[in-house]
Formats: structure tokens, sequence, C-alpha cells
């Protein structure tokens, strides 16, 4: 499903009229509408007591469209505006009119909330129509007393578009936001719903189309998208290992050996072909006999255990060898090792994914990536990411999607910014917002699992982008199951890795699971 920021929003919303003759109008009309019925498909309207809490904006607008169709199913429901009648759109007032007009009660609040306050502790449903993607600056003042009513209120709370003080774009709290248990967005999802902390306040999330075309939702100018299922490539019945993709692994260490399993062997459960791991010749016998089926390359070490720079030419000979490589998972930040990373990431023309320490390697060097022919796939999370350029993590945390693009495009490569929810980006720009995964994962090891996946998803014969995207669901999926079945505190990197062969199946097997699960439901 495409995902679409503000801007995307005005975009459609200007060709809705322009082009297709849907008014404004007939927008907030249907959106008011579906807000009203989600209500009314988990509670009898009538008698239920609503209180909406509209703004003087087009969000307001909706709040009071879904008040009339409420009250007209026989629900009692009453009204507070919070705001400047004076700066009131000109949709909003038409609709405030027409409740004023049924007698539906309303109250115009300037400064004392208290009587909001008793009726939202009444209430059986609260409606949250303050701010929409119109929201522009932190909430503060009386809005922020309201916004703390709602949420110290105990009833269940519905948002209509977006929680209000919840930035649409990148999901940051401006000042407060509302806690809803379902927010009703309009048209498309937007960002801010899908990236955390929004995504926390937002509860279950309905899109309405309010009857935008489906030309608009699916424009290809939305270049924000769910990150859902590609099809797998079946495996062909006459092929032997080395058509599922020949990976090496450039990884591990005398201290980090789970690192470089866990990489190198779920290449292998995830349907990789054949699994080639180059690590320190200290580790290689334990690392046998945890996974047999993995080729081993023992390499010089550097007196502490790390891989040692002289191993620089037998790892391009290894590289000419693959068809993918993957460093980083385990190397460690020894000075020498970090050396030889750096002088092999220009040098390997295959598509290389860089995770771990081989991120930390090319921080601050890269021009190293950026001249780079064959893809390139990095795989940070947050704190990797802001070591890799220099930009504070709070500064990230700002505008997630925005940065992402801007650094897959300068560094010309596909990245995962790891996180809730996890992102992934292309060099052409394109962001894809991953749903599958759970905080259990955050957990020394399941980043390792992902580089293998990555991998695997390559060998199987997807393109770099569509292997990257579809591993990150993958690895996603597996956090998920084993929350399922051991609790979200047994998720480990080995437990993920034993079910990935599971989890493909599922996925080849019955997609509709996934989508069932993991899809954002329509009104
Ligand atoms: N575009 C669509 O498809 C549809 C949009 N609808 C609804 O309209 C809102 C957007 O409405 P808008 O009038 O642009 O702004 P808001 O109602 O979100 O905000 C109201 C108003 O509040 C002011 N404001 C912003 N931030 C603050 C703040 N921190 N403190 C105080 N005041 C603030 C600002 O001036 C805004 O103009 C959209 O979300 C939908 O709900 C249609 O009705 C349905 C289709
Ligand atoms: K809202």
């Amino acid at each position: 499903m495409k995902v679409a920021r503000v801007e995307d929003i005005k975009r459609m919303d200007e060709l809705a009229s322009t082009k297709y003759g849907i008014s404004q109008e007939i927008l907030m009309e249907n959106a008011g509408a579906s807000v009203a019925r989600l209500i009314e498909s988990f509670a009898d309207a009538s008698g239920l007591r609503v209180v909406v809490v509209a703004g003087v904006g087009n969000n307001g607008g909706d709040g009071l469209v879904a008040a009339r169709h409420l009250a007209s199913q026989g629900a009692d429901v009453n009204v507070y505006i919070i705001g400047d009648l004076e700066k009131i759109t000109t949709l909003a007032r038409i609709n405030l009119d027409r409740i004023m007009r049924m007698g539906l009660p309303v109250e115009h609040v300037a400064e004392d909330i208290s009587g909001l306050s008793e009726e939202l502790h009444q209430a059986d449903v609260v409606i949250d129509a303050l701010f929409g993607i119109g929201l522009n600056r932190p909430v503060s003042g009386l809005y922020a007393r309201v916004i703390d009513a709602v949420n110290g209120s105990g009833s269940l709370v519905v948002s209509v578009d977006i929680p209000s003080g919840v930035n649409g774009d990148t999901g940051q709290v401006m000042g407060v936001a509302v806690k809803a248990d379902y927010t009703v967005t309009f048209g498309l999802p937007k960002p801010g719903l899908l990236i955390y902390p929004g995504a926390e306040h937002a509860g279950e999330i309905y899109v309405a189309r309010i009857s935008y075309p489906i030309e608009l939702l699916e424009d290809e100018n939305l270049v924000i998208e769910t990150n859902d299922p590609v099809q797998l490539p079946e495996r062909k019945p006459d092929t032997h290992k080395g058509d599922y993709g020949k990976a090496l692994f450039i990884a591990g260490s005398r201290r980090y050996m789970g690192a470089p399993l866990f990489s190198a062997y779920s290449f292998l459960l995830a349907g990789g072909g054949y699994s080639r791991l180059a690590t320190a010749s200290n580790i290689v016998p334990y690392l046998g006999s945890k996974a047999s089926e993995v080729v081993y390359e023992p390499l010089l070490e550097t007196p502490s255990g790390s891989i040692s720079y002289a191993n620089k030419d037998r790892l391009l000979e290894l590289a000419e060898w693959a068809d993918i490589v993957a460093m980083g998972p385990g190397l460690t930040t020894e000075e020498e090792t970090l050396r030889l990373v750096r002088d092999l990431v220009p040098l390997i023309k295959k598509p290389l994914i860089l995770d771990g320490d081989g991120l930390t390697a090319v921080a601050g060097a890269l021009e190293l990536i950026k001249k780079r022919e064959a893809p390139t796939i990095l795989t940070p999370h947050l704190g990797e990411v802001s070591r890799l350029t220099g930009i504070s993590v709070e500064r990230i945390r700002e505008d997630r999607i925005g940065f992402l693009r801007t650094l897959c495009r300068e560094l010309n490569s596909y990245i995962v910014l790891k996180g809730a929810h996890t992102l992934v980006g292309t060099p052409s720009g394109k962001i894809y917002v991953n749903l599958t995964g759970n905080p259990g994962m955050a957990k020394a090891g399941s980043g390792d699992v992902l580089v293998g996946v990555i991998a695997a998803m390559l060998g199987l014969g997807l393109d770099v982008g569509e292997a990257t995207r579809m591993a990150v669901l993958v690895h996603g999926y597996a956090g998920d199951y084993v929350a399922s079945l051991e609790g979200i505190d047994g998720v480990t990197a080995s437990r993920m890795m034993r079910v990935l062969p599971r989890v493909l199946r599922e996925l080849r097997e019955n997609p509709e699971d996934f989508y069932r699960t993991y899809s954002l439901q329509t009104l």
C-alpha cells in the first residue's frame, strides 16, 4: 500500500477536485462518515455517549461530520470546539452550522476545560478531531491541556486522520499527542502513523479511501509504501547449490563467534545455496561443529584474534568466486582489520552487504562506498548510521524518511535503517516501511541473521531492492513467529535463524496469512 506524506495528500486533494471534480466537501463528508462507520462497527450507536473534540480546521470539520452521522444513528453526542472561531475553515463552519441546527450540544472551550474533562470521563467514545495534517508547530497551552484531558479520560479514543499532536510525516510527538485506540486515516496512511513514536499513538489504523480514484492512490509519484511481500522465485527441480547464490561472508573473530555463524548459516536456512565463511582460523573448529553445511576459509589472525590485513589478496580471490559478499559481522574494531575492510570495499566487484563493524570501518570515508560500481547494501541501526554520516541521532529522528532518501541517493546504496519500524531505502529514492518485527528482536545477533537473509534473497534471484526489503520482511516475520511461540523476551538470533525455513514456507504457501496479519485495514 502506498504511504502519503502531507505534500502528497495536498497534491491528491488538488487533483481530486481539478481532475475529477471531487470537492473537499465530498471528501470531508466521506471522511466523517467513515469515522462514524468504524465506531458503529464495534458499538451500537443508539444511546452511545460520544464526545467530539474538534479544532477549527478541516480535521475538526471531519469530526463535526462524524458527530452528525452518529447523532443521526441515535448516539448522544456532545461537541467541544477548541480554537479561534474567527479562523474556522469554511467547510468546518458549514458543518458546525448543520449540527447546531440539529440541536446538538456544542460548547466553545476558551479557557476552562472542567466541563469538557467531566464529559470526557463520562464518554463511551471520544473523537479526536483537533489537528490532522495541518499541525505545523508544537502543541501548547489550551490545546495541550485538552489533549492531556483526552488521554486521561479512560474512554476509548478514535483519532481523525492522525492522532492530534503527532507529526504526520515524521511520527514525532510535537509537544504532546493524543494516544488513540483507533485512527481512521483518509486516502492513504501517513508515514507518521507507521514510525515510532507516532505508531504508538495511532492504535489500530484503518484507511478510509473516501472515494479517491485508484489512479491517485497508486500514483507512481508516491515514493513511500508499506513493505509488502514479493513473489519468491520457485526452486527449479534440476538445479545445484551454485544456482542459489554463492555467498562469501567475511566475518567473525576470536571475540565474536556468534556473528559469523548467524550470518553464514542464516543464508542457508533462508534458501541460499553455497555459504563460504572466511573467518579467524582459531574459531573454525568451533563453528564447524555448529554449522557443518558452511564451507570455511581459515584466515590469518592478529595477535588479538581478529582478521589480519595479510588476508587481503586471498579475500579478493574469494570475492571473485562469490556472487554475493557480506562483510562486517563480528570483525571487531581492531585498526588493522578496519583498514583491511576499507581497502576491500572499493575492490570487491560484487553486490556487497556491509554490516556492524564493516560500517564502522567506512564511517567518515563514505567516498569508498560512493565509488563502488556493484550494488551496495548497508544495514545500520540509528547509532551506526549516525556514526557513518556524522549526523546526530536526534537530527535523524526529526525526519528519518527524508534523511534516508538523501543518504541512499548520495551513497548510491540500498540502506536498511533498522528501528521501529525498519525502513528500507533505495538509490532511486523509494522508501519501504516494514511492518513485521517486534522489540524482542533488539538483541545481539539479530542483525547478523538479517545479513544472511539478505544474501539468501539475492541468491534466490530477487533483484537487489526486492531482496533487501523482502529479507527485512522475512527477518521481522521470523522475530514475530518466535515471539508468538516463546514470548517476546525469548526472541534470540538462534531461535530466529531456526524458524527461517518455516517463515519462507508460510510466505510461499500462505501469503494471504501475511496480509491478514500485517496489512492495514481499509474502511
Ligand atoms: N486532504 C484530505 O484528503 C482530506 C483532508 N481533510 C481533513 O483536513 C485535515 C487537514 O485540515 P487543515 O485545515 O489543513 O488543518 P488541521 O485541521 O489539521 O489543523 C487545524 C489548524 O490548526 C492550526 N494549528 C496547527 N498546529 C497548531 C498548534 N500546534 N497549535 C494550535 N493550532 C495549530 C493550523 O492553523 C491548522 O490550519 C486533514 O487532516 C483531514 O482530517 C478532509 O476533511 C478529508 C480529506
Ligand atoms: K486528529
